[in-house]
């Protein structure tokens, strides 16, 4: 009997078991937390929004859809009706229409989803609108439309359902930011402030109620295949209603040089430009893939798998996510 079979590899298959134990009470808890737990989510109709309802739904959470447009909010319904669930109870969700940008109308809605559930469990702030455009173009009424509908609207919300939340000493609130709240990238700019004030707004909020036992987390996800290009605003408010590809640049690959433009500006910040060549070389590599990924890889699935992904960190009450598809 030598030490590596009387002493390792026990350790070993003791550990792996302890881990794999350890993983499958994470997951038990997981699906108990979410069963019945009344979650609201907006933007409901469209991309992560409804990822993040069809996963919800199957887990057994009482649903309140939110947006603005009704009928595409009943279609998810009766979609989500239609799955029949055998193992699970699941409930018919709620819908509650209202346009993020009216603050007024947010409040009237936050009435209406705890008069309707009497509480609210997890708020998911999912909507948002994207924005494309030069600065020096781009009207004061545009920033603010999409200040008003990422960050003012979510906040109204949070800031309506919180009183509920301390009373009960319980929920977790989600705000759905964007790497672009980490780092701004050129003709983006009021998108990016706007997930900029997101994700310090939801930090601070984190810090304030933890003393409640509230979870605040910001997720923080890469480009995903949805609607958002499509009605991003432009610089004089109109709908770009394109796809991906960045219209300001001159090159073939625009989001690539897009990218190297990033890239390159953080290098040479951080090393005084001695490494231009060799950033440049990698950023094109860089680049290539994240075309490659958008135009690929992003499907819906990818959406789904982002917001199961999700679902599993609401439960395992991590702080932050980044979730990088
Ligand atoms: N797709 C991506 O690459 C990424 C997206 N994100 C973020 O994910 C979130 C969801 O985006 P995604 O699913 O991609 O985009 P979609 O365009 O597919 O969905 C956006 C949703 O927001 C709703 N919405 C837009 N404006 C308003 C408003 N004024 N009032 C109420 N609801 C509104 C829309 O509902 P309706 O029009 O029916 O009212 C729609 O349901 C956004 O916050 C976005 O910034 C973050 C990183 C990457
Ligand atoms: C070591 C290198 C670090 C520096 C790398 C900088 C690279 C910058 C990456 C920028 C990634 C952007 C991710 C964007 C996620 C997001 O919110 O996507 C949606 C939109 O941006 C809006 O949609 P649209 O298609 O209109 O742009």
């Amino acid at each position: 009997m030598d030490f590596t079979s009387t002493v390792i590899i026990p350790l070993l298959f003791g550990s792996l078991g302890i881990f794999a134990l350890f993983r499958l009470l994470q997951w038990v808890r997981m699906r108990a937390y979410l069963q019945e737990a009344v979650v609201v989510i907006t933007g409901a109709s469209s991309g992560l929004g409804k990822e993040c309802a069809k996963a919800f739904h199957a887990a057994g959470s009482k649903l309140v859809l939110c947006g603005r447009d009704s009928e595409k909010l009943k279609e998810l319904v009766q979609e989500l009706c239609a799955v029949k669930n055998h193992r699970k109870n699941t409930h018919e969700p709620h819908t509650v229409v209202f346009d993020l940008s009216d603050t007024k109308t947010v409040v009237n809605a936050a009435e209406e989803i705890l008069k309707a559930l009497g509480h609210v469990d997890i708020l998911i702030n999912n909507a948002g609108i994207s924005f494309r455009g030069t600065i020096v173009d781009t009207g004061l009424d545009v920033d603010k439309k999409v200040m008003e509908t990422n960050y003012f609207g979510p906040i109204a919300l949070t800031k309506a359902l919180l009183p509920s939340m301390i009373k009960r000493r319980q929920g977790h609130i989600v705000a759905i930011s964007s790497v672009q709240g980490k780092i701004s990238i050129p003709f983006r700019s009021a998108y990016a402030a706007s997930k900029h004030a997101t994700q310090a707004f939801f930090d601070c909020l984190r810090a304030e109620v933890e003393q409640y036992d509230i979870e605040v987390t910001v997720v923080s996800p890469g480009y995903i295949q949805t609607n958002l290009s499509l009605n991003a605003v432009t610089a004089d408010g109109s709908r770009y209603g394109g796809f991906f590809v960045v219209a300001h640049e001159t090159g073939e690959d625009s989001l690539g040089l897009l990218l190297l433009h990033c890239l390159d500006t953080f290098w040479r910040r951080c090393w005084g430009g001695e490494h231009h060549k060799h950033t440049q070389e990698g950023a094109h590599r860089c680049a290539r893939g994240a075309v490659h990924t958008n135009l690929h890889v992003h499907t819906q699935a990818s959406c789904f798998d982002t917001l199961t992904f999700l679902s599993q960190q609401l439960s395992y009450r991590k702080k932050e996510v980044s979730a990088h598809v």
